[in-house]
């Protein structure tokens, strides 16, 4: 049998917890059945977690990116944030010249990649412009035991939310959610429910407009394309257990409504999937933890998850081409 190609995965801000995850699964690999993986690191920040946790590593595991040999976990440097980046570069290279089946990222601290790229917005954005793709044709999609969600609109700020959204956004958007749910999950007629905006999904047009003047004309859109597409559906009720059966994912209007939810029921297995790009990609739901990271106490489950994660939709994605 051929030995499927690894997942690249990346080793994110070096002073956060991504080494010391990465490591974790890697040692743990055979009992949990991992796909095979090796990891884009710089210098000596692989080897120095190994060290620190009395891990032997194989040189081959690492792939080596620019980037500054030591470091602090728990304080972030600029040569961390460029080590990130230039992990990310490799990793998403990797896939491009059919080295690698996909890419698991390790948590990065956007703000210390922006420090470094203006251009920087997420790991997803820059997953984006590495396919040559539009930004919004990456979706993020939190996947986890009880639940998945997508936020409509991502990395911006609450008060830009209601400027972003438009029909065309939300149709774009779901039909990639759509198609996803058949070629990276399997689900070949997903349930989709789309959450409103405001507060009851505006009452009516009491509390705004958004649903009756954009979401509800999208979902009607939708379902004449044959996508079974609800809503909008308040959100305050959305993520009830008794409603949670009713749909296999639910699109939310802006990041926290989506992440709230997820984190709340899943933070431990929750992964942080990218659909509708070409390149396969994953990661934890949760960030760096500075606060805690080289004391040893960070769980890997999410990373696992990811990295199960992205091994199975790489595998869905071949058997389907
Ligand atoms: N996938 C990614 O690259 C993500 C990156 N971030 C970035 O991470 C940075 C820090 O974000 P925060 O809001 O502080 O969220 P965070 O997820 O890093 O931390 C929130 C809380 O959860 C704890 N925590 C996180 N991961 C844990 C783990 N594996 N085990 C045990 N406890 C864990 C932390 O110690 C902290 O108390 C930000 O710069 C943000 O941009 C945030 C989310 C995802
Ligand atoms: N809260 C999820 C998140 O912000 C991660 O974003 P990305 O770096 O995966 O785009």
């Amino acid at each position: 049998m051929t030995q499927p190609l690894p997942l690249a995965v990346t080793i994110g801000d070096p002073a956060g917890v991504g080494p010391e995850l990465v490591l974790e699964a890697w040692s743990r690999r055979d009992e949990l059945d991992l796909p095979p993986f090796v990891v884009c690191s710089g210098g000596d920040v692989l080897p120095q977690a190994a060290r620190k946790l009395g891990i032997a590593i194989p040189d081959n595991l690492v792939v080596n990116v620019e980037g500054a040999g030591a470091y602090t976990p728990g304080t972030p440097t600029r040569e961390g944030a460029l080590q990130a980046r230039a992990a990310l570069v490799q990793a998403l290279d990797m896939v491009r010249e059919g080295q690698a089946a996909g890419v698991v990222t390790a948590p990065v601290a956007k703000s210390a990649i922006f420090a470094v790229d203006d251009t920087f917005v997420g790991q997803t954005e820059f997953c984006a412009d590495a396919c040559d793709a539009p930004r919004d044709d990456a979706v993020m999609m939190l996947a986890g035991p009880s639940l998945r969600t997508v936020p409509m609109t991502v990395h911006c700020a609450l008060a830009e939310v209601p400027t972003r959204l438009s029909i065309d956004l939300i149709v774009e958007r779901t039909r990639i959610v759509a198609r996803a749910m058949h070629t990276d999950f399997g689900i070949a007629q997903p349930r989709i429910a789309i959450a409103g905006l405001n507060p009851h999904a505006g009452e009516d047009g009491r509390m705004g407009r958004e649903e009756i003047d954009i979401i509800a004309p999208a979902i009607a859109q939708l379902r004449g394309e044959g996508i079974d597409a609800t809503g909008p559906h308040p959100a305050d009720t959305l993520f009830a257990p008794h409603k949670r059966d009713s749909y296999d994912v639910a699109i939310a209007m802006y990041h926290d409504q989506a992440l709230v939810p997820l984190k709340t029921l899943d933070f431990d297995e929750g992964v942080n999937v990218t659909l509708g790009l070409p390149v396969v990609r994953t990661s934890p739901d949760h960030g760096t933890a500075f606060d805690i990271a080289g004391k040893g106490i960070a769980r890997p489950n999410a990373m696992i998850a990811a990295i199960r994660m992205a091994g199975e939709i790489a595998a869905r994605r071949a058997a389907l081409a």
